[in-house]
């Protein structure tokens, strides 16, 4: 029996639990740099690559929309790690995520990404991978690089489907 799943919108709070929003929020610390012509958002996400010796590494995806309505087939964590995606161009995105700690699949949830909004997935928080809309999109992503097995993998049956977003 098949699920349609319809987007959130997502916020800081709605993603709380998986992770962190990164986008411009007067509500965030925030402070004029640069002979006042920057406005410094400070400190946004944790980026946490640090164990078993780990290193930051900078990214950019470049994805290509799945065909539409999107069947969620997999999830994957990264248990030593978290995973960032800032969105470098104009298209939204959608974010497919599941709380920490053995899959709950009913307890997936999808949230509609603007252009204007990164999020980082903290260690350990279920998601599906990238997923680009409308047209072919890049990211910046900042992930972990270093030793031990940081993805773990769950194949699922398809049969929540996202519903088709215009
Ligand atoms: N595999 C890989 O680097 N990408 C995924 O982790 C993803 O979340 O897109
Ligand atoms: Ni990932």
């Amino acid at each position: 029996m098949t699920e349609k799943i319809v987007p959130k919108v997502l916020t800081r709070e709605a993603f709380a639990p998986f992770g962190d929003v990164i986008e411009v929020d007067d509500s965030r610390e925030h402070f004029t740099i640069n002979d006042g012509f920057t406005e410094r958002y400070h400190d946004l996400a944790e980026v946490d690559v640090g164990k078993n010796n780990g290193r930051t590494l900078i990214n950019i995806f470049r994805s290509t929309p799945l065909q539409q309505p999107i069947a969620i087939k997999m999830m994957e964590r990264h248990p030593l790690s978290s995973q960032a995606f800032i969105p470098m161009g104009t298209e939204p995105y959608l974010v497919v995520v599941a709380p920490k700690g053995e899959l709950d699949v009913s307890a997936i949830e999808v949230f509609l990404a603007q252009s204007n909004q990164g999020v980082n997935y903290h260690a350990g928080t279920w998601h599906h991978y990238c997923l680009a809309l409308h047209q072919q999109s890049d990211f910046l992503v900042v992930d972990r690089g270093g030793e031990g097995d940081n993805c773990d993998v769950v194949e699922l049956d398809g049969s929540k489907i996202i519903e088709t977003v215009i």
